[in-house]
């Protein structure tokens, strides 16, 4: 591979931070030349408790180890702590490799590692592709070798102590997913992975500063209660700052430098940390970290709950406004943070929920970006999305990618469902038209790192551990349960089950016990009221369990609300005679999994929700739904009943089926996916959503702006009737606004006739008009229309009229509308697919008899045809209002004097990309190419020429009322500027 050195190591490299300058890092990790050899040490030893938390409930394994930092201060080596082995299993190396680790950065003085024990893994292994190999099987792309995972929580919590000594722990969660960091950051692949990801909210001891030293008060509190320019978004036009924060933690910019060094330079999984706060709360000293879990509360309130089919009561939209606007910026942060390091090439993979807006973000910004996204939990049915007010966005936002995958078969129908039923994109079984692009879906059910948990789950204190356990329960059969403890796992209703269960079988009392572990729940939205109402429901089922099947001796139902350390937990798991999943609703439930792992030897089988997205990977599993107890009863009764041979061959199938679809083959199949998905050729780069923050910030930039939107289609939608188009009071008076500011100059550009210009717009006297497509002109604040066909002979108006006349007899419900000069023939009103037909036809014969006795165009517009002069048309009108106006070198006080500086163009159909195209010919030698937007509106499907695109004219209204400030959106519009502000950090010549 190419020697090259990663762009962020070439930002940062060269002079560490806070007085590690000229201390090289001790073999130096330049990704670009080769991978830093795998480390082959592991520690085990006094891992944190061992609750791991995928979308959903699972346990983790063990925490791995080894930050991958080399000495940054002489005479201190992490590796010291660490023996690095390389082992074989069945004659293919084992690739080893760290993923978490708990450690100290001390103020200066290197690092301390806690850990005392490894141990090696034995991965088994994708076969390991080379980059050329990738790059000859797909000679349609330039892949860089580099992929970039953005993940809303870094792989380790944070705590800032005084003096600014950064501990790091393994941050609970999502096991399967950081192992496949580590596993694509190994040299186990081709590839070069960088992580970029949120630092959770640092935590920080009762002494931590909470302010800065020396700084007015202003930004010790929450800034954005202050500072109206640190609050919402372009697109909500009614979000407030969020709320006041009387204290912050205060982190001074070298600490922030030295922990983003280190982890930087992890080579285990080198990591990007997004700092996320208000813009006001960041200042060249340092960063004010104000209430931090703001950041996750859209997601997890809001998404997290409709994703698992739970709806909250409806508010008054203040609070969800707020919300929205932070999932926005922390968005974006995301989106700038990748801009800043990301080279073409790249191949950026984004995860969550936490993150759907990220792939259109990116893809404003950098439109030949290589896109993936995959969703790790549930996603619903449309009914259920159409719940969420945001619904659109969210859509949207994910539609930036070319991939985008999900764990489940019925996850992805659920999300082309709501693409086609809420945007009315088409789709097909395989992906979304979108954007003039396809956008690929497929399903990729995640594994686990199967080798490691089970050489985790054979250790010697396991054994003990186990061993004490089945002693404890001798003579009796165990049936286990872990879930958190939240709504969705359904931890109730497998107490209902049991319950039913020991009444059912009286056989059985006695000899059967549940052990049920809950933990808390990681989800804000479920922490509070929501939780306490499920334990005390746990507990009360519990008691009622133990207090009727129970005895002096022994109670049936062992409740522990606890975390489990490692060991205990997987000897839980080995004890298991049942493995009981009832979650009512789960993206991916790894502790079945891991249970399957554990039961290596066949003896106890898995009970598995049906609702949980894993079951559609575990055929093999005993299917249950949960809210049938009597039928759980019954499946508990046939998993103990059951003979050996037919437990053991469903065993056998489950664990080979774990083994071989493991967390290496996962994130190795999506990948590939994302090439291969890529090289399509009928993949052609999306037109991107319109970067509206970007927009604004060029508008006010700009001291002369042109703005020349079409009519029909653009600023109303396309109605039955085309005398009932007619304009909403709110795109009125944005329109009014702006063209009533002295350096706006506003035309309409239409193929409407004067008289329906006049009638609806002409009272705004400082607008421009072109009607008829270019025949007739009105300069703003004049009543004189200009007619540019005058000179033409209009003979091939009655050849026109007599073949409309001819169609609209053939075709019910058509119409011809008679402009001056235009001539249009509708059948909107017609059967379409007839109307359809007939245009086609109309057309032929049209251009094979008129037109080529005339000089007229034939156009086919929506649900109609249109005739026109061939010598006018949009892009001339275009090209002579820039012309007009764009006079760099006239005096100053001149009446047009000036450049023009901005300009934005919007239309929706064939005519348009007329005025797009003069436009895009403009761009670069008389206009500034980054200052021209040309939008198109509508069709998902479209080809067009513009650069920017908007869904519908409802989306066009809110862009002109954001540019114009109306209603309360001014407040946004100032906002947006400050919290966007770094838009300009774009990609050089993203741009077409
Ligand atoms: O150019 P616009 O504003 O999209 O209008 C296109 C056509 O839209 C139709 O709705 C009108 O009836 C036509 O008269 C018009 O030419």
């Amino acid at each position: 591979m190419a020697s090259r050195t990663a762009p962020h190591e070439q930002h940062h490299d060269s002079a560490p931070p806070n007085g590690l300058a000229g201390e090289p890092a001790a073999g130096g990790h330049d990704r670009g030349e080769r991978k830093a050899p795998s480390k082959l040490a592991f520690s085990n030893d006094n891992p944190p408790a061992s609750e791991d938390e995928y979308d959903d409930e699972s346990p983790r394994p063990p925490a791995s180890t080894d930050l991958g930092f080399e000495a940054v201060t002489p005479g201190i080596d992490p590796r010291s702590y660490l023996a690095k082995r390389t082992t074989t299993t069945s004659g293919a190396p084992s690739v080893s490799y760290f993923s978490r680790n708990d450690v100290t950065i001390p103020s200066r003085t290197g690092l301390r590692d806690p850990l005392s024990r490894q141990t090696t893994l034995p991965y088994k292994m994708e076969r390991r592709e080379s980059l050329s190999e990738i790059r000859a099987a797909n000679p349609d792309l330039s892949l860089s070798g580099n992929i970039i995972s953005a993940t809303f929580s870094a792989p380790h919590s944070f705590t800032y102590r005084t003096g600014g000594q950064w501990d790091l722990k393994s941050r609970r969660g999502q096991s399967a997913l950081i192992d496949s960091f580590a596993y694509l950051s190994s040299d186990a692949t081709p590839w070069n992975h960088t992580v970029v990801a949120w630092t959770g909210e640092v935590d920080h001891p009762s002494d931590a500063p909470l302010s800065p030293p020396e700084t007015p008060p202003t930004t010790t509190v929450g800034a954005s209660s202050l500072n109206p320019l640190s609050a919402p978004v372009p697109v909500d036009a009614t979000s407030k700052p969020a709320p006041v924060q009387s204290e912050g933690l205060w982190v001074p910019k070298k600490d922030q430098e030295r922990l983003e060094y280190e982890l930087r330079h992890d080579k285990s999984m080198p990591t990007i940390p997004v700092w996320l706060s208000d813009e006001a709360e960041s200042t060249p000293e340092g960063i004010t970290l104000t209430d931090q879990t703001r950041w996750r509360r859209y997601a997890e309130h809001d998404l997290y709950t409709l994703f698992h089919y739970k709806q909250h009561e409806p508010s008054d939209g203040r609070k969800e406004r707020v919300q929205w606007a932070d999932y926005y910026r922390m968005n974006q942060m995301f989106a700038n943070k990748i801009i800043e390091f990301y080279k073409p090439g790249d191949i950026v993979v984004v995860h969550d929920y936490y993150l759907m807006l990220l792939p259109s973000m990116l893809r404003q910004r950098a439109p030949g970006m290589y896109i993936s996204f995959f969703l790790h939990s549930p996603f619903p049915s449309s009914e259920f999305l159409r719940c969420l007010p945001r619904r659109k966005e969210v859509l949207q936002g994910v539609l930036g990618s070319n991939l985008i995958g999900f764990q489940s078969y019925s996850y992805s129908r659920h999300f082309l469902s709501c693409c086609t039923r809420i945007l009315g994109f088409p789709s097909d079984t395989l992906g979304i038209d979108a954007y003039g692009a396809r956008v690929q879906v497929g399903v990729f059910p995640i594994g686990i790192d199967a080798a490691k948990v089970e050489s985790f789950a054979w250790n010697d204190t396991v054994t003990e551990k186990y061993n004490t356990l089945k002693s404890m329960y001798e003579g009796k059969k165990i049936i286990v349960g872990r879930d958190r403890l939240d709504s969705v796992r359904g931890v109730a209703q497998k107490l209902q089950a049991f319950e039913r269960f020991l009444e059912l079988y009286p056989e059985w009392r006695e000899k059967v016990v549940l052990i049920q572990v809950t933990t808390p729940t990681l989800v804000e939205a479920e922490k509070g009221d929501p939780q306490k109402k499920v334990s005390s429901r746990v507990n009360e089922l519990v008691m009622k369990i133990n207090g009727q099947y129970g005895s002096l001796g022994f109670s049936p139902v062992q409740h522990y609300p606890q975390y489990l350390s490692q060991d205990e937990y997987f000897a839980l798991l080995r004890a298991g005679d049942i493995g009981l999943i009832t979650s009512v609703r789960d993206g991916m439930n790894t502790t079945s999994l891991e249970y399957i792992v554990c039961q290596k030897d066949g003896h106890g089988p898995l009970i598995l929700s049906e609702f949980s997205g894993t079951a559609g990977s575990l055929g093999d599993a005993l299917h249950i739904n949960p809210w049938d107890v009597s039928g759980v009863a019954e499946k508990i009764n046939l998993a103990l009943t059951m003979s050996d041979d037919k437990r053991m061959a469903m065993q056998g199938s489950l664990y080979s089926h774990v083994t071989s679809h493991n967390m290496q083959s996962w994130i190795s199949k999506f990948i590939r996916k994302v090439y291969t998905v890529l090289g399509d050729s009928n993949n052609a780069i999306a037109t991107p959503l319109c970067d509206r923050a970007l927009m604004l910030s060029r508008y006010r930039d700009a001291k002369k702006r042109l703005f020349m939107f079409d009519y029909d289609g653009t600023l109303t939608p396309i109605v039955q009737e085309p005398s009932a188009a007619i304009p909403s009071e709110r795109i009125i008076k944005s329109l009014r606004l702006l063209a009533d500011d002295p350096r706006n100059l506003v035309w309409i550009i239409s193929g409407r006739d004067q008289e329906f210009l006049k009638q609806h717009l002409g009272h705004i006297s400082a607008m421009g008009f072109s009607a008829e497509h270019g025949s007739f002109m009105k300069n703003p604040h004049s009543d004189e229309w200009e007619n540019l066909a005058e000179k033409l002979d209009m003979g091939w108006q009655q050849e026109v009229i007599d073949v409309f006349q001819n169609y609209t007899d053939r075709v019910q419900g058509s119409f011809i509308e008679r402009k001056r000069c235009a001539l249009t023939w509708h059948y909107r009103r017609a059967d379409p697919e007839l109307g359809e037909a007939m245009s086609r036809e109309c057309h032929k014969e049209l251009m094979e008899g008129v037109g080529t006795r005339w000089e007229v165009e034939v156009m086919a517009g929506k649900a109609n045809l249109e005739v026109r002069p061939t010598f006018i048309n949009k892009g001339e009108i275009a090209k002579r209002l820039v012309k007009t106006y764009h006079n760099p070198g006239a005096p100053a006080d001149g009446p047009d004097a000036g450049p023009i500086e901005f300009a934005l163009c919007m239309g929706d159909d064939f005519t348009d990309e007329d005025m797009f195209r003069s436009l895009n010919a403009l761009s670069g030698p008389v206009l500034d190419a980054d200052h021209v937007f040309t939008v198109t509106v509508g069709a998902s499907t479209k080809v067009t020429l513009a650069r920017w695109h908007l869904l519908e004219p409802e989306d066009v209204i809110e862009s002109v009322a954001l540019l114009a400030g109306t209603d309360d959106i001014q407040q946004v519009s100032e906002v947006n500027l400050a919290a966007l502000s770094s838009v300009e950090g774009r990609v050089p010549g993203a741009l077409h």
